[in-house]
């Protein structure tokens, strides 16, 4: 399970971005994270796959603290693929930057062979994101956190991804976490959705 317990965050002396909140995540679920804009979802997703530090409370993945380093088993997908690779890696050896994946993943994310050979320049927005979504199907993700993953896309390939990432995470039992703006998406995916701006008035309710 990847656990938040009393996670609290602010950026330098600012107010809390993110307080005292308790989420969870089980292997095989599917999970929607939605509210306005603005009110931490990224932070989140960035705490829960280990770029951003607690300022109180804790992060943890199937009982323990994410690693400091090596390859972390909670992967962050950005709504922008060209920030999360290198751009002066040609394709191939980004893709074998986890472990590489089967030929059969490449195909079904429609992943043509003559785009290995190039720099993350040379391809679309929607070819990237593709290349992105293969690199993060390994075996060693035990959660993924999609942060507006296909938000840019065109539906036809948002579909596709989607398809490709949901039947992956079942086989493999892979809990996602989806960080979302789109209510028919939340519903089609998730098995339920947080909405942040309910949980935040529970949570100053309670106070
Ligand atoms: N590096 C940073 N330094 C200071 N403040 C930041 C930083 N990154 C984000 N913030 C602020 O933290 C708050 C939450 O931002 P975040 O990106 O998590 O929201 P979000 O819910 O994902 O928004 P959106 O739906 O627009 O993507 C915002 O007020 C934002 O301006």
């Amino acid at each position: 399970m990847l656990k938040t317990e009393h996670l609290s965050f602010r950026y330098s002396q600012q107010s809390w971005i993110v307080h005292d909140l308790n989420l969870s995540l089980e292997r095989g679920e599917v999970v929607g994270l939605t509210g306005p804009s603005g009110l931490g979802k990224t932070t989140i997703g960035k705490l829960l796959a280990g770029y951003l530090q607690p300022t109180q409370g804790k992060v943890t993945c199937d009982g323990q603290p994410l690693p400091n380093k090596g390859y972390c088993p909670v992967h962050l997908i950005f709504q922008n693929p060209e920030l999360a690779v290198n751009p002066r890696w040609q394709i191939n050896k980004i893709l074998a930057e986890g472990q590489p994946p089967s030929a059969d993943l490449l195909a079904s994310l429609g992943i043509h062979q003559s785009w290995l050979s190039r720099y993350p320049h040379e391809l679309s927005g929607g070819e990237l994101q593709r290349i992105a979504v293969a690199r993060s199907l390994n075996s060693h993700t035990r959660y993924l956190i999609a942060d507006e993953m296909t938000a840019m896309l065109d539906a036809n390939t948002q579909a596709l991804i989607w398809q490709v990432v949901i039947k992956y995470a079942k086989e493999h039992e892979v809990g996602i976490l989806v960080i979302s703006h789109e209510a028919p998406l939340l519903k089609r995916l998730c098995n339920r959705t947080i909405d942040l701006s309910t949980l935040i008035y529970q949570n100053t309710a309670l106070k």
